[in-house]
This record gives C-alpha cells, structure tokens and sequence, in this order.
C-alpha cells in the first residue's frame, strides 16, 4: 500500500494552491471535490438519487446539479445537507479509493479531502493528515475575491465545517498559508521531503 498524506483545510484556506505545488513536484493525486464533480455533471451517477430527493429544481436543463441552488438549500439546512451528504459521500468514498488503487505503487500520494475531520471514514485511508491553515477572516477575505459569495454565504459554509481547532487537532502536519502565495512552494518542498522519507520507512517496514 503507498503511503498516503490526506490533505485537508476549511474553505479558501489554500488546499488547491497548496494540491498545486505538489502536483509541480510530480506527486499524483486523488482529489474528492474531482469526484464530487463528477458525480453530479450532467449524467453522473449520483443526479438520479439527488434528482430524488431534492426535485428538479436543483438540476439544471443539460442534467448536472444547479451547484448554486444546492449550495442555498445545504448551507441554510443541515437535515438537507445531511441528505445530500448520505447521497455522495459513500459514492465519493468507493470512487476515490477506486482511483487510489488505479495509480499502483508509488512514493507516495495525496488524497485531497475536504472534509477529512468531518465525515467518517477517512482518518483510516490515510498514514498522515496535512492541514493547510489561515485566519477565518482571510478565509472569508480570499473566497470573496474569488468568487460572488457574500460574507455572510461563506460564514454560513464555516459554520457547517469543523472549527480551526478541531481541524488543527486532527493534523499531523500544519502548513500555514496566512503570508503570500510564494511561501507556499518552500513550504511543500520541506514537507515532500519528509513524505518521501516516511513513505521509505513504511515501505522498509512492511518488507
Ligand atoms: C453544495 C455544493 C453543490 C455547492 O457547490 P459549489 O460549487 O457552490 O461549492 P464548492 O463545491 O466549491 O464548495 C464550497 C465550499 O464548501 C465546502 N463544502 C462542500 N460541501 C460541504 C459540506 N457538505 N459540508 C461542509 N462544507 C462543504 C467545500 O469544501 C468548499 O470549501 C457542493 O459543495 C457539494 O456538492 N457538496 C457536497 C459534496 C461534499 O460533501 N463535498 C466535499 C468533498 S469531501
Ligand atoms: N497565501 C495566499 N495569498 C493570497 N491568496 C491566496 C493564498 N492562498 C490562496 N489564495 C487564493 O485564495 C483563494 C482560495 O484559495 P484555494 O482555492 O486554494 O482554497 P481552497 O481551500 O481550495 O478553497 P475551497 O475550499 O473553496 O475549495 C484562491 O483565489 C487562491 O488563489
């Protein structure tokens, strides 16, 4: 089994700046937004039981998911959420562990995961878990420039995921992403080194 770092952090904490830096340094990925995607374009295999349980007026004309529409209804409502959670998270589970298996052997590799301190089931698919960290102000500051979520949208998505001392409970690694865009690379070069070693003893010890 490849040694895998699970990658986490709360929204627009910088998990895909930081997936990024160590997709340039080769590592492969397995990423459950990716999946989460996939599942819910248009003739993904989850739309069918969403389609269900939520009516059409959460799927748009070509057949994927109205992500906006979702977004309202999940983040106002946590029995919805808890529903459309039921719908994807065992499907995004078997798919992602379907694609790990697919890379084979290698050094290591990253599963990006969201919700790792959340959702069950995740702390066991992964030997380390990496928690990219900032401010909850910058959080709210970086997805409001990114994208047309109000403040109040993004405290209400906060409010649904762990809090900054939970998530920073469960890491065995924190890389913190408060400064510029360029202290991330250093910051992934120091760790992929540490990753490689440990991913060696794992190998040495399972030999
Ligand atoms: C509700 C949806 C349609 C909104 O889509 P949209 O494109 O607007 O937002 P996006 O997917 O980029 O997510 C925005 C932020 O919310 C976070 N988030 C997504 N789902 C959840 C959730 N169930 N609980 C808490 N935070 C969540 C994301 O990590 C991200 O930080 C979408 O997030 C979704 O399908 N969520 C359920 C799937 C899920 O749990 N994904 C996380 C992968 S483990
Ligand atoms: N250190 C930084 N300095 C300035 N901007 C940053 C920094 N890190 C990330 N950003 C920007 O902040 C935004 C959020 O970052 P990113 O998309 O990597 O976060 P994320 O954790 O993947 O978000 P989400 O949970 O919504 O998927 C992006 O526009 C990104 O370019």
């Amino acid at each position: 089994m490849s040694f895998v770092v699970g990658l986490t952090g709360g929204i627009g904490s910088g998990k895909s700046a930081v997936t990024r830096c160590f997709a340039d340094l080769g590592v492969p990925q397995v990423d459950t937004d990716v999946i989460a995607h996939a599942l819910t374009a248009a003739g993904g295999t989850a739309m069918p039981a969403i389609c269900a349980a939520f009516g059409d007026a959460v799927v748009q004309a070509d057949g994927a998911l109205d992500r906006a529409a979702m977004r309202r209804i999940v983040f106002a409502d946590r029995g919805a959420r808890a529903r459309l959670e039921s719908i994807l998270h065992p499907r995004i589970r078997s798919e992602s562990s379907a694609r790990v298996a697919a890379l084979g052997e290698v050094p290591y590799l990253l599963l990006v995961v969201p919700l790792l301190v959340e959702s069950g089931g995740w702390r066991s698919r992964v030997d380390r878990v990496l928690v990219v960290d900032c401010a909850e102000e910058t959080q709210i500051a970086r997805v409001i420039a990114r994208s047309a979520l109000s403040a109040d949208e993004v405290r209400a998505i906060i409010a649904a995921q762990a809090s900054r001392a939970r998530r920073l409970a469960a890491a065995d690694d924190v890389l913190h992403n408060d400064g510029d865009l360029g202290e991330i690379a250093p910051r992934v070069a120091t760790l992929h080194r540490r990753y490689l070693e440990l991913a060696g003893a794992k190998l040495a010890a399972e030999r």
